[in-house]
């Protein structure tokens, strides 16, 4: 490896060096001294007192009992996500029918996290330690203690109890005066922990904003905010105070509100950091020979590598697969597993498995694996540097997801996967001058670069009306602010008053998906087609149902040819969703005809998880058979400022959008490429050379009217019936 690779600069060990001083991620001042083989046979109690929190515990325990807001900042695997709530409820934090919260941003690392603490606490995972992610509640009442939930799971809930109150479970007599007004103020003393706050999802943004305000009703309200690489500075002020804000009361009372940092020094095991020696050209290649070199000259252990999105993670399970079929002779002893959130449960679970005796286990990821997971064989990790980003621009009303390169930040958290257990090495697929002076430090805030129209829905659900005057820690564009109200109001679940409409706006606003998804849903109860957009729309919620990948196009291309209609995607959707149904989900049938298995048992899930939010906001349940008439308008219902007309006189299928005039083009993978119909609707837009619509449907548009009538303006209408 020594001719591709080369190390990251040596440094004394002994203290935390700063990565930009000397180019290693330095994970010296190690906490941990022990071998591996010695770390798994210590007991639980001995594995937790060595991670370097334990030696913070009592500093930690004071603040929150003194401060209203704590924020620590730890290295990764410094035992910030499992140890702090732990601690907290060993203190009582969680006596008297309270409960303590703690949020991620990723729903895998979620699962992981509550598992992982309920075994270290001796329990049954769904008991005292319990855990929320989007449409999966496995807590119970009376019973949790500790509760892990996504970070939009939080704000879901705090839709119906905007100051979090039920995180005390108990009744507050708020009319006792004097010392037994203390007591009932205890009662409320609670904590919430926002983790891995560094990677400014949307969700946790809004979370940040709104706990702030909270606090100046509930100052009892304890915060945690923790991260690996958090500005903390910027977030502490961010929380301060302004003076006329104030509280004296709070501060009688023992509690300072003004916010306080704490940093945990120390780190997991040592992980080698080694660079490529040039620029890579092509990082799906260059991740798999870099694995196969592993796997030829590295000792036992696992290997995770990130890439950016289930089409460069199918391709290079394909190439090592292949390579394991073909040659055999590097590749023997490999179990290749792809990670991403398209895929069903169970194939996600897979990787936290053991990889029988003798084999190497290989996890091809996005960046889902990327902050709290402990993936417990996992001893080498190939970073390529890149992942898929939301950037959205309000001026065209256009989101993309771009493949964009990854902060440093990011690469210390990927690197800090390897060393968890043990000591690690990590390979990045850029130059170490790249990582050094052309990597950002920090990545763009979620809320800078995207669509605000699911996070307006959510705060005038929560009552908010002020948005633009809503106090962020970032603030988004006040153009994309904006667009989201003028789209929200166009899809009618705003009203002239700017407040969610009755009952659509309050039922779009139940159902967690995007509101123009939300939408289509609820005309399809009005339309008769609920059971075939709902298929749909769970269809839309994975990356891809298809197979895709290197040196088999043609083959995939011909089999979707087989459930191609002439409406477009959505409706050949329904084709493949029939077939696999008729099949008896069979993975074989998926096999034979190039539509990806894990994506279709996903596609399972989350239809059951819409239909029973269907039914509990009110919405019929009925299928329109086969008239896909139907199934178009409540498409168009939901989707009607995506639509596009194809230029008169265009030779290469260039059409126009309606709104905005943006040059676009339908993309390869949908069945109407080079069909080219007059009029379509599109779900999504991706940019590469061009703007290319994803997931294309035919429209009559006279529909488009019908659906918003509002929205194209008469001037409009004798262009849209030429
Ligand atoms: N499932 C697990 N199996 C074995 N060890 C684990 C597991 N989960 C956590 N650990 C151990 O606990 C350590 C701390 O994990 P924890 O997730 O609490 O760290 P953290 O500071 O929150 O890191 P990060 O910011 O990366 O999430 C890990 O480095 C690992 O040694």
């Amino acid at each position: 490896m020594s001719q591709f690779w080369k190390p990251g600069t040596e440094r004394p060990q002994g203290r935390v060096v700063d990565d930009e001083e000397g180019g290693v991620l330095f994970l010296s001042g190690s906490h941990h001294s022990s071998s591996s083989s010695r770390y798994g046979y210590a007991s639980i109690d001995k594995q937790r007192q060595r991670l370097p929190v334990f030696k913070y515990r009592t500093a930690i325990l004071y603040l929150v009992e003194t401060r209203a807001t704590t924020i620590i900042v730890g290295e990764t695997g410094s035992g910030k996500t499992t140890q702090i709530p732990q601690y907290l409820k060993e203190a009582g934090w969680a006596a008297g029918g309270r409960l303590i919260a703690c949020t991620q941003p990723r729903r895998l690392a979620v699962q992981a996290v509550a598992s992982r603490v309920a075994e270290e606490m001796g329990v049954k995972l769904g008991e005292e330690v319990g855990y929320t992610i989007r449409f999966e509640d496995v807590t119970k009442p009376d019973v949790t203690v500790l509760k892990f939930l996504t970070d939009g799971v939080l704000l879901r809930e705090m839709m119906d109890d905007p100051l979090l109150t039920k995180y005390r479970n108990c009744e507050l007599d708020v009319k006792v005066p004097g010392r037994a007004f203390e007591h009932e103020l205890e009662k409320l003393r609670h904590v919430i922990m926002l983790d891995e706050a560094h990677e400014r999802s949307i969700s946790t943004d809004i979370l940040l904003g709104l706990l702030k305000k909270i606090q100046r009703r509930r100052p009892e309200l304890r915060l945690i905010i923790s991260s690996a690489t958090i500005e903390a500075k910027s977030m502490s002020d961010f929380f301060r105070m302004r003076k006329k804000r104030r509280e004296p009361e709070n501060e009688e009372h023992g509690l300072q509100v003004e916010p306080v940092i704490l940093s945990v020094e120390g780190r997991g095991f040592n992980v080698q950091i080694n660079y490529s020696e040039e620029p890579v050209q092509d990082y799906v290649q260059a991740a798999v020979s870099t694995v196969l070199l592993i796997h030829e000259r590295e000792p036992a252990g696992d290997v995770l590598v990130f890439l950016t999105g289930q089409d460069d993670i199918d391709a290079s399970v394909q190439l090592l697969n292949d390579e394991v079929q073909t040659t055999g002779k590097h590749s023997s002893g490999l179990i290749v597993l792809p990670l991403y959130s398209g895929l069903s449960r169970a194939e996600q679970e897979l990787v936290f498995s053991q990889a029988p005796r003798g084999k190497r286990k290989v996890i091809i990821s996005t960046n889902i694996a990327e902050t709290s997971l402990t993936l417990e064989g996992i001893v080498y990790v190939v970073d390529s540097g890149f992942s898929k980003q939301r950037f959205y621009n309000p001026i065209s009303d256009i989101e993309n997801l771009v493949v964009a390169p990854i902060s440093r930040a990011s690469a210390r958290q990927r690197a800090g996967r390897a060393g968890r257990v043990r000591p690690g090495k990590c390979y990045r697929l850029y130059t170490e001058e790249y990582f050094l002076n052309h990597m950002s430090n920090e990545g763009i805030p979620e809320i800078q670069r995207s669509s605000m129209v699911s996070c307006v829905i959510q705060l005038k659900a929560l009552g908010i009306d002020n948005i633009l005057g809503f106090d962020w820690p970032a603030s988004p564009s006040t153009e994309a602010m904006i667009r989201a109200l003028e789209i929200l109001y166009s899809l009618r679940v705003l009203d002239d008053d700017a407040k969610l409409t009755s009952p659509t706006g309050f039922q779009v606003a139940e159902i967690p998906l995007d509101p123009m998804v939300s939408k289509m849903i609820i005309a399809s109860s009005q339309l008769g087609c609920s059971e075939e957009i709902i298929t749909i729309a769970a269809v839309l919620s994975v990356q891809s149902i298809w197979i895709s990948g290197r040196g088999i196009q043609k083959e995939s291309d011909e089999a979707k040819l087989r459930f191609a209609a002439a409406e477009g995607d959505h409706v050949t959707f329904l084709n493949v969703y029939k077939g696999f149904h008729q099949s008896g989900k069979s993975s074989q049938w998926c096999h034979k005809n190039y539509v990806n298995y894990h994506a279709m048992r996903k596609v399972l899930e989350v239809r059951e998880q819409l239909k029973r939010i269907a039914k509990r906001i009110g919405l019929v349940l009925k299928s329109c058979e086969s008239d896909m008439q139907v199934v178009r308008k409540a498409v168009t219902a939901g989707f009607f400022a995506n639509a596009c007309h194809l230029e008169e006189y265009s030779h290469n299928g260039m059409y126009k959008t309606l709104r905005g005039s943006q040059e676009v083009y339908i993309h390869p993978s949908s069945v109407l490429f080079r069909v080219n119909p007059k009029w379509v609707i599109y779900n999504s837009l991706v940019s590469t050379d061009r703007q290319y619509m994803r997931n294309v449907i035919t429209i009559d548009p006279s529909c488009l009217l019908e659906a918003a009538p509002h929205f194209y303006q008469l001037q409009q209408s004798n262009h849209l019936l030429r």
